[in-house]
């Protein structure tokens, strides 16, 4: 099918609070005005304050959902989000055609602290999916795993960026969210050397944030703009998610792309 318009396409886990995963992904696709198309990987059981339940699709599942959306429209760019096992990685580098731009956000533990990737797939992340990938956007702790070291300020936080840049993508974001200071810097690194992108540091916690990251910086890549000016875009939007973001009931605040009152 020939759309006149743009398309982008998410391939993660249910969130069924609305506070992350595909169900952000798809509010945040809304948002940059693009049309947002969604593949589930793995259903959860979770809220803003904890995640009671996994259950990760079979290979074929996936595939099957992937093959048929692609008989009928090549989405603009693709995110990833949890995979959940290197089974469904496999999968999804297997069936995906590689001219499609691909946004890896290298989802491993929720912020409320449950495991959403199996250990024994991480290397399979580095050596399958990231080699793949057009650009990943790690988090402290997630960079910290890829890279194989510590970051404690804002030089390991380079040296973490370019080991994961080693790996094969064209650029990586390493996000400064989990950090202190007045301002929230996340670094856009990649062969032109290293971006600051930077917004202020607001005094809560946002269950959600690095979906809609991710999912902005796809929208953005669907549209044509080029992977730096996205993330650029992409840190925008995501700032004012944050700062519209909703109180849940009891739970921490979840990421509000849309701007819901
Ligand atoms: C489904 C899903 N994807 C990603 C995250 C990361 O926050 C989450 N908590 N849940």
């Amino acid at each position: 099918m020939t759309c006149t318009f743009h398309t982008a396409l998410t391939i993660a886990g249910s969130d069924p609070s609305g506070g992350a995963g595909i169900q952000v992904d798809l509010k945040t696709f809304a948002e940059v005005g693009v049309w947002g198309m969604a593949v589930v990987t793995a259903l959860t059981a979770q809220n803003a304050t904890r995640v009671s339940g996994v259950w990760s699709m079979e290979c074929h599942v996936v595939r099957n959902q992937i093959a048929t959306l692609l008989e009928d429209i090549t989405p603009g760019a693709v995110k990833t989000g949890m995979l959940s096992t290197a089974e469904i990685i496999h999968t999804v580098v297997q069936t995906l055609p590689e001219t499609i731009p691909l946004i890896v956000d290298p989802v491993m533990i929720s912020t409320s602290g449950h495991r959403l990737l199996d250990e024994s797939a991480i290397r399979c992340m580095k050596e399958v999916l990231l080699p793949r990938a057009t650009a990943v956007t790690p988090n402290i702790p997630e960079a910290e795993v890829l890279a194989g070291m510590r970051i404690i300020d804002d030089g390991s936080m380079i040296e973490a960026g370019m080991k994961i840049l080693d790996l094969g993508t064209e650029a990586v974001v390493v996000k400064g969210g989990h950090g202190t200071g007045d301002e929230s810097v996340d670094l856009l690194i990649d062969r032109n050397g290293v971006t600051r992108l930077t917004s202020p540091r607001m005094p809560y916690q946002v269950h959600g944030s690095g979906c809609c990251f991710s999912a902005a910086v796809t929208g953005f890549m669907a549209q044509g703009y080029g992977v730096a000016e996205s993330c650029r875009l992409g840190k925008d939007i995501v700032t004012k998610a944050i700062k519209e973001a909703i109180a849940g009931s009891g739970g921490m605040r979840m990421i509000n792309p849309g701007g819901v009152q």
